[in-house]
């Protein structure tokens, strides 16, 4: 089944609780909760920082990660002849490529996930979609005690922003286009891949909205895939994006017997991939030529920011992986003879917190006072045109970058269905297949969580307290009154 027959309003869950469908209006509730319990090993971070190296294994020893098999960095080279005998979408691949732990590991069925964020299809979906959100304990980090607000806080948070993220979502349209560019990619990974005899089937997975990570696996095992690609549509790891997919993920494979045993590669992130800095370079560098004088453009990476704690308290490799990205891409930029000035800021941050800094808005009107008359804005942390390029980028800070003296505004459009970076993304499934392993390998590994509906409403009601108590904070009302939420 293709990524595109994933779509529905209504979910199948693994476990006999949820295995029927819920229609939408009641679905909020249990879904989060379902999706989200248990799933807290970031709270201990390992005191190693994540790694940005391929050598180092640090984040392959991160706790959260642990059980999978993972490919981050640069995904080396590696001498594969995939011979594949394609049938519809059947695989074979030679035994010394693929290590299978299935009995019937002659006929591989391969599949490719691709993890993204997810976003509201009307305005309606605004609120219930900012729930899932801030209901993820890796988006809102509470200490271990104060776990059970999280649901509470979320539905606070979410009621309260919901206006302002209603306006941005209306104003482009009415609802994100995430779900439409992800099974477009979907699809162009799908074609890439059988272009080099390697037939997969290609599932769309999304963190907060739908077709949920939970959808796509429940197709997966409908479809008896025996060998899976887990590709997260973030070029740099964060715990916030592809660490929080990936929990899920574990979760759910941790709980089943079937998805234990199946052979599974993680594509942790792929920023210095040839093909994508080489598409990111060819975009910016067709930007420039639209300026009268090229040469003068301030190239300007805006990256969607984190919270600092992340960085420096769980060790969140975000950063040091964004900054590496830019000299990458900049080092392409200057073999082709492109030397113009370029600066990295951090965008949408949400919250009373310290944010990754610089922070784009605060950059603009520096360099506009500076006198930098052309500039030309690079999304740098998504692959998909979504609300924080078409909105915050599009309107809010072009709006602010022309008050702020620069005459000369240009964007470069995500990379979307781009033929060299899909094309090189199927070279990173290819590359990454023969070291898929299988996490478990017997089926006592497999457990269910039991959930009480008594404990669970009794600390709703504590923690709707709590929460608004909290809600009373000096800080928090600063926040609110700032329109930081
Ligand atoms: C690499 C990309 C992203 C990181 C890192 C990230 C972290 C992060 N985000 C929030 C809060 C919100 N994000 C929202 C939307 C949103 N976030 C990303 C990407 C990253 N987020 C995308 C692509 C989108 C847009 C999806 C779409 O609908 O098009 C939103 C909702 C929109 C809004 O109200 O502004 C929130 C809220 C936090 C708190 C966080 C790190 C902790
Ligand atoms: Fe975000």
């Amino acid at each position: 089944m293709e990524a595109a027959s994933l779509s529905g309003s209504s979910l199948c869950y693994r476990n006999d609780r949820f295995s029927r469908s819920i229609p939408r209006g009641r679905y909020i509730a249990s879904a989060s909760r379902n999706f989200s319990d248990g799933l807290n090993d970031f709270d201990k971070p390992s005191s190693k920082p994540l790694s940005i190296s391929s050598s180092d294994s640090s984040t392959q020893n991160h706790s959260l990660l642990k059980g999978l098999n993972l490919s981050y960095g640069p995904i080396q080279k590696r001498n594969l002849n995939l011979q594949t005998d394609c049938a519809v979408g059947v695989c074979t691949f030679p035994e010394n490529v693929a290590e299978s732990h299935h009995s019937h590991s002659a006929e591989e069925k391969l599949g490719v996930l691709l993890l993204n964020l997810g976003g509201p299809e009307t305005l309606n979906d605004v609120q219930p979609f900012l729930y899932n959100l801030f209901a993820d304990p890796d988006i809102i980090r509470l200490p271990r005690l104060l776990r059970f607000l999280q649901r509470p806080l979320a539905k606070l948070i979410s009621v309260l922003r919901a206006p302002k993220s209603k306006e941005g979502y209306a104003a482009i349209g009415g609802g994100s286009p995430l779900r439409k560019i992800t099974d477009e990619q979907a699809d162009a990974l799908r074609m890439a891949l059988e272009a080099k005899n390697v037939c997969a089937n290609v599932y769309v997975g999304m963190r907060y909205w739908f077709p949920f990570t939970e959808e796509a696996i429940e197709q997966i095992k409908r479809d008896r895939i025996t060998k899976l690609v887990v590709l997260p549509l973030y070029p740099q790891f964060s715990i916030s994006t592809t660490g929080s997919s990936i929990r899920v993920l574990q979760q759910v494979f941790k709980e089943d017997a079937y998805l234990s045993r199946l052979p599974v590669s993680v594509i942790l992130s792929w920023y210095q991939r040839q093909g994508y800095i080489r598409s990111m370079a060819d975009l910016i560098e067709k930007e420039l030529g639209k300026f009268a004088k090229p040469e003068e453009v301030m190239i300007f990476f805006s990256a969607h920011g984190v919270p600092v704690s992340y960085v420096e308290d769980a060790g969140d490799p975000y950063k040091d992986q964004m900054e590496e990205c830019i000299y990458l891409i900049m080092q392409e930029l200057k073999a082709r003879g492109i030397g113009n000035d370029h600066t990295l800021a951090y965008q949408s941050r949400v919250g009373p917190v310290q944010w990754l800094k610089p922070y784009t808005d605060e950059v603009l009107v520096e360099i506009g006072q500076k006198g930098v008359k052309s500039l030309l804005a690079v999304p740098v942390s998504f692959v998909s045109e979504h609300i924080e390029t078409l909105e915050e980028i599009d309107m809010e800070y072009k709006h602010l970058a022309l008050e702020s003296g620069i005459e000369n505004w240009g964007r470069v459009p995500a990379l979307g269905c781009n033929s060299l970076f899909i094309t090189d993304l199927a070279d990173a499934v290819v590359e990454a297949l023969p070291s898929a392993k299988a996490m478990a390998t017997s089926t006592d590994d497999a457990e269910e969580t039991e959930f009480d509906p008594l404990s669970y409403v009794v600390k709703m009601f504590f923690g709707s307290i709590l929460a608004f108590i909290l809600l009373l904070t000096p800080r928090l009302v600063l926040a609110f009154r700032n329109g930081f939420f």
